[in-house]
């Protein structure tokens, strides 16, 4: 486990944040500009001391106050990935990716390179490289010097889209193969959607929410951020099998709970992540036959929260242990009674569920 508790005083900020990390796959720090997210990874990596507090990673203390320990950069075994790539522009790609390295493992140098796809780079000079290129030489360069911890911010923020979409399944293949945490800061909940397993959100120095991603998306904390046509519930869910004629796939929620969204390239038994629109999900008290609607889940009503309004009601359902939000108007909730404990049918269209919506895990 990561474990923070730390206290600074920056200009107006007063940053206080408790939290527990875990000691794998992606963290995203989230919140408004000028929350605070920097300044707490800064205070990870040592760029900067807090006033007071502690910070250990695992067994590993990297800052106690009352003990008097405050490790420096160097002996924190952190790698920090910037938004500039920041490579030294009269080295090569090796040269860059060599830098600091003691003791290479030529091993690790080509799995690494392999990892970035950077193979074919190494022998040309920053100043050939596209942005995306040269973020992953600035990846390659963080996890080829064995860090313990990668901090990761806003690695994506100054790429254009198609830059931004070049280096994305990169950043996903490292969420998968890397077994060290990383510590991702980001404003797009896009890249949260498809990087993100566990999520923090700060604001004004403070942790306001933090926690695995379903529980995070689903949280009243979270409904600032999502436009009413964004809101939505992730899902995590287990590829079952392709339909043999019609170019979908049925993810299972859980061992009675299925559904079918637009086709995956993943193979049976891997896990993904699936987007649902909260708009896109409509109730029903009886089960429908002979309805185009592909997925028709059982559900309990777990919460009912109005919106007046907008004359909209907030549905939250239990499927198993997961959580989904329904949108329905004020009308439909008076006339089907729907009470919290009741059971009902929630349906999902397999076409509203789309390639965006959908991220492996
Ligand atoms: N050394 C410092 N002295 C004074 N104020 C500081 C210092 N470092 C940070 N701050 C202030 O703390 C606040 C948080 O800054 P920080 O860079 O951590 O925010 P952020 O959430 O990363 O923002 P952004 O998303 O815009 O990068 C800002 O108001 C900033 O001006």
């Amino acid at each position: 486990m990561i474990a923070i508790d730390v206290k600074q005083k920056l200009g107006d900020l007063e940053m206080d944040v408790q939290l527990r990390l875990p000691m794998q796959g992606i963290t995203a720090i989230f919140g408004r500009s000028g929350a605070g997210k920097t300044s707490l990874i800064n205070v990870l990596s040592g760029l900067t001391t807090p006033d007071s507090g502690a910070i250990s990673l695992g067994q590993h203390v990297l800052y106690n106050q009352q003990l008097g320990i405050n490790l420096p950069p160097e002996k924190r075994r952190i790698g920090y990935v910037f938004q500039d790539a920041r490579l030294f522009p009269h080295y090569t790609v090796a040269g860059n990716l060599r830098y600091g390295i003691k003791h290479e493992d030529s091993e690790q140098f080509h799995s690494v390179t392999q990892l970035l796809g950077i193979e074919r780079l190494l022998k040309r000079y920053p100043a050939s490289l596209s942005g995306g290129e040269k973020q992953r030489v600035a990846i390659g360069r963080a996890l080829l010097s064995n860090p313990a911890m990668l901090l990761m911010d806003e690695p994506l923020a100054s790429l254009d889209l198609p830059r931004k979409q070049e280096l994305m399944p990169y950043l996903e293949r490292l969420a998968k193969e890397v077994k060290i945490p990383i510590v991702y800061v980001t404003h797009s909940l896009d890249e949260i959607l498809r990087l993100a397993d566990h999520m923090v959100m700060i604001h004004h120095g403070k942790v306001v929410v933090s926690g695995h991603i379903n529980s995070v998306w689903g949280s009243p904390e979270m409904r600032p951020w999502l436009p009413v046509k964004e809101q939505s519930s992730l899902l995590s869910a287990r590829v079952n099998h392709h339909h043999p004629h019609y170019a979908l796939t049925q993810v299972m929620l859980n061992h009675d709970a299925y559904l079918w969204v637009n086709r995956l390239q993943s193979v049976r038994g891997e896990w993904v992540r699936v987007r649902v629109h909260s708009n896109d999900v409509s109730l029903t008290k009886v089960k429908p036959e002979q309805t185009s609607i592909r997925n028709v889940i059982a559900a309990k009503i777990d919460k009912i929260h109005p919106v007046d309004e907008l004359e909209r009601i907030e549905v939250r359902l239990r499927i198993g242990e997961a959580q989904l939000w329904a949108n329905i108007t004020k009308w439909a909730a008076d006339e089907l009674h729907l009470c919290v404990g009741d059971k009902v049918f929630a349906q999902i269209k397999g076409v509203s569920v789309t390639q965006e919506d959908l991220a492996q895990m």
